[in-house]
């Protein structure tokens, strides 16, 4: 089932329109119209991209370049002790200048040492292949941190950085007051988790009462449909996210969080790009139905 448009919005000081098609402008006509619920399709971030470590043809043929990622202490140390043995003791050797030395063939004491230049060489072979794993192991270790710092960020509500300002033609909106980066958590978009069935015989309720809005978002996540419905007044900033299909800086993804319950599905709003002090936030509803459109033309924008 295709989503819904947004919901309607409405400020605590005005009265609200009962249908959420019905923008706060006092400009514009009071008639009811149908009730629309929004929704966004885009859930899952994208996979950052993993690089490929580039295929070396030689030993010899090996470049160190300045690009390339810098050892760790520890492996520093290792590289450095093995070394230690053939060049000078107690001298601290850069690792690009000792691999460069060995690609050279310059093996100082190697000849006096119990092994081989060759020996020498596999012993490097065998640190760069598993500085280059270690690599490998950092990037995903930087992905998991990633995702806990998102659970984390949903568990404790985090919502810094925002503020909510009244946007011409849009009722309420909000505002950064920080910077953001891509990808960054910015905040939850907070409400009732409820099934498709139940969210329709809200939508009945609700279309009772011209003085409610409909906040209510729709998505798919593990084969199952839900919704949220942030319908009731709160303090949090993520039921007054305004659309822009055009140009919008944020996007939602559905984070899964596990509870005593069980698991269940949150739903992240994050930046889509750099975001600047001062910019409105703004995602896209999702909503392409002809019908809501022509209810409520702001969808285009
Ligand atoms: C989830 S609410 C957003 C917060 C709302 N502006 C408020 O004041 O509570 C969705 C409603 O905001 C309004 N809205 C959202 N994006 C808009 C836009 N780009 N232009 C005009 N109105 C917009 C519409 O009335 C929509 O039904």
């Amino acid at each position: 089932m295709l989503p819904e448009s947004p919901g309607a919005s409405a400020t605590p000081t005005r009265k609200r329109k009962r249908d959420c098609s019905v923008v706060e402008s006092p400009s514009k006509s009071s008639t009811p119209r149908k009730r629309k619920s929004f929704s966004n399709y885009s859930f899952s971030e994208s996979p950052s991209k993993s690089s490929t470590p580039r295929k070396r043809k030689s030993f010899s043929n090996y470049s160190f370049s300045k690009s390339r990622r810098q050892f760790t202490t520890d492996e520093s140390l290792e590289i450095n002790t093995f070394f230690e043995r053939y060049i000078e003791k107690g001298e601290t050797i850069p690792i690009q200048k000792a691999k460069t030395a060995l690609a050279d063939g310059d093996l100082p004491k190697c000849k006096q040492s119990s092994k081989t230049p060759k020996q020498v060489q596999d012993k490097v072979r065998q640190l760069i292949r598993r500085s280059r794993t270690s690599s490998r192991k950092t990037q995903s270790v930087v992905e998991k941190e990633k995702e806990n710092d998102l659970i984390e960020a949903i568990l404790s509500h985090r919502e810094d950085g925002l503020e909510v300002a009244e946007i011409e033609n849009k009722g309420r909106g909000v505002i950064a007051t920080k910077q953001f980066v891509h990808g960054e958590f910015i905040v939850e978009y907070v409400g009732d988790l409820i099934t498709w069935k139940e969210a329709k015989k809200r939508e009945v309720k609700y279309a009772s009462d011209t003085n409610v809005g409909c906040y209510m978002y729709y998505f798919n996540s593990k084969a199952k449909r839900f919704c949220i419905d942030a319908t009731n007044e709160s303090s949090s900033f993520g039921r007054l996210f305004n659309h822009s299909r055009r140009k919008p800086n944020c996007r939602t993804r559905v984070v899964w969080i596990g509870g005593k319950s069980g698991e269940q599905p949150h739903l992240a709003i994050i930046a889509k790009r750099d975001i600047k002090k001062e910019e409105e936030m703004l995602f896209d509803y999702g909503d392409r139905e002809r019908d809501a459109i022509k209810e409520n033309p702001w969808l285009k924008d």
